[in-house]
């Protein structure tokens, strides 16, 4: 992303002039302080402030060449290629298997024998399959929360986005799901380009190639994980990563 300036309908800028490469079949992680804008750069990511039409983008996030922001861009299409996962587990009102049935049957022509295959294999990417291959008629919603959100990465990766945007996946999560998500986002990143924001520097280090830091809507610093968090360039980061500040 090229000059991203990000301004909410009060005329809050809460991005400016990020500039930061995602790598392609990377994990990217993004922290910060609280209010420094990362959920805002991940909502852009996902066009979510087309819903909110006070709110103002200018900048370029290019995929493939292509820029997002384009005003002739198909929305619903690029959501397609790129996925998010919210910090709040959503599941569809629905059972497990339809939550992540859903999607693919709208958008791919699918057997059902086919469907089955692409909701299993979801569902063991996201490393859920055996805790629910025996209840896939369950309500979602019925689901402990860290199962809650690992059905809903599932959801996600089985459109077979490029790109997997994950908005604090861990935050409301026991320990042990916080590791099966860990697990999966390495796994993921394998053959998708992940972008995670997460408060969590230990999760950050853990799972992430490269490192975002912002703070106050500006990108401080961007390196390789191992760079941000054993020698980073500038004070603030420095300040931030050893828990002096945020
Ligand atoms: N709807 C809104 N209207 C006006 N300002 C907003 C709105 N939502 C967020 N902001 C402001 O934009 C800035 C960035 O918010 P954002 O949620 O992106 O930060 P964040 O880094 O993700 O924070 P946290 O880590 O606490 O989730 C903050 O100053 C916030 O107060």
């Amino acid at each position: 992303m090229h000059k991203l300036n990000f301004y909410y309908e009060n005329g809050h800028r809460a991005l400016k002039d990020v500039s930061v490469p995602i790598h392609e079949h990377r994990v990217t992680a993004f922290i910060g302080p609280s209010g420094c804008g990362k959920s805002t750069l991940l909502r852009v990511l996902n066009r979510m402030h087309d819903l909110h039409p006070g709110q103002r983008v200018d900048g370029e996030v290019l995929l493939d060449g292509e820029d997002i922001l384009g005003r002739h861009q198909n929305v619903e299409g690029l959501r397609l290629r790129i996925g998010m996962v919210f910090q709040k587990p959503s599941p569809f009102p629905m059972s497990v298997y339809q939550n992540v049935a859903f999607g693919v049957a709208l958008h791919r022509r699918l057997a059902k024998a086919d469907l089955e295959v692409a909701v299993e294999s979801a569902l063991r990417r996201a490393a859920l399959w055996e805790e629910v291959k025996d209840r896939l008629g369950k309500h979602g919603t019925e689901l402990s929360g860290g199962q809650q959100q690992r059905l809903c990465i599932a959801r996600a990766i089985a459109l077979q986005p490029d790109v997997l945007l994950l908005d604090e996946p861990c935050s409301a999560i026991d320990p042990i799901s916080a590791a099966k998500i860990e697990q999966t986002i390495l796994d993921l990143g394998a053959d998708h380009t992940v972008a995670i924001v997460t408060h969590n520097l230990q999760q950050a280090a853990r799972v992430s190639d490269y490192v975002a830091f912002t703070y106050l809507g500006e990108l401080v610093e961007f390196d390789m994980a191992g760079q941000v968090f054993t020698a980073p360039k500038d004070t603030r980061t420095r300040n931030f990563v050893t828990g002096r500040f945020g």
